[in-house]
């Protein structure tokens, strides 16, 4: 759909299935977020992760942190993104528990607080990861994903379009973030699979 490329259009679609999302109930979320985690606990790239970056969800975001003693259990280690300072605009991945101390970044989103250096040995590129769960605003049949707008996770994965480590790249979102198509732009990295509530599409693979 060539329309879709269009900013305007694209800033359009993003805008109403944020809004799509943040009027789900709080039932709805929760029923969701079960659904969701239902769905991860069986993908393989899930099950053989010893190390698996999550997101702590804001604005309506499907929740992936009811996986977090299961994963805790399984003695995976659990990695949220953080905004790179010095601003390129790109993530790293630093190692979260029940005491790690939080901080909000610039957009009101919790991370580690990592300004005193006491996290440093533990933050990671996205390569050095086994698998990534990847926020999403919108998704389509081909697992072609939306984000935020910031870029931050494609910039950060920008290292996947050469050889070597590639990390799974699992997107997730609430069923109603799905549409029919969306465009892809040449920085998208592609993504291993999207799995939401109701479904799990996986890349080069049609499926209702
Ligand atoms: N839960 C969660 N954490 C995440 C992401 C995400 O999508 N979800 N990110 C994925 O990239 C990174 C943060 N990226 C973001 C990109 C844009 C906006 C944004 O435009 N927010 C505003 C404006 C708020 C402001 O400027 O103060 C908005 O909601 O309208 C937020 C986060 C890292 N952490
Ligand atoms: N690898 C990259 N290097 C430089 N700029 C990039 C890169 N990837 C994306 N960008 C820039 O980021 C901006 C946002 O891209 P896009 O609208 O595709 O965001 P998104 O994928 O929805 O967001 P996010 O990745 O944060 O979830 C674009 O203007 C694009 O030019």
């Amino acid at each position: 759909m060539e329309s879709l490329h269009h900013p305007e259009a694209k800033r359009t679609l993003r805008l109403a299935l944020r809004r799509q999302r943040l009027a789900l109930s709080k039932h709805e979320q929760r029923q969701a977020a079960l659904r969701l985690c239902q769905q991860l606990k069986r993908l393989p790239e899930i099950q053989r992760a010893k190390r698996i970056s999550l997101y702590l969800p804001v604005n309506g975001e499907i929740d992936p942190t009811l996986l977090l003693p299961w994963l805790r259990q399984r003695n995976v280690d659990v990695y949220l993104p953080v905004l790179r300072p010095l601003s390129d605009n790109s993530l790293w991945f630093v190692n979260y528990h029940a005491t790690t101390p939080m901080v909000k970044n610039r957009f009101g989103i919790l991370e580690p607080d990592t300004r005193f250096g006491a996290h440093r040995h533990n933050r990671l590129p996205a390569w050095a990861l086994d698998t990534l769960i990847v926020p999403l605003v919108g998704f389509d049949a081909e697992a072609n994903r939306m984000g935020m707008g910031g870029g931050f996770y494609d910039r950060s994965l920008a290292f996947m379009r050469r050889q070597g480590p590639a990390p799974a790249l699992i997107g997730v979102a609430h069923a109603c973030q799905r549409v029919e198509s969306l465009p892809v732009e040449p920085w998208d990295v592609p993504l291993t699979a999207v799995v939401s509530d109701e479904s799990i599409v996986r890349a080069g693979k049609k499926k209702s």
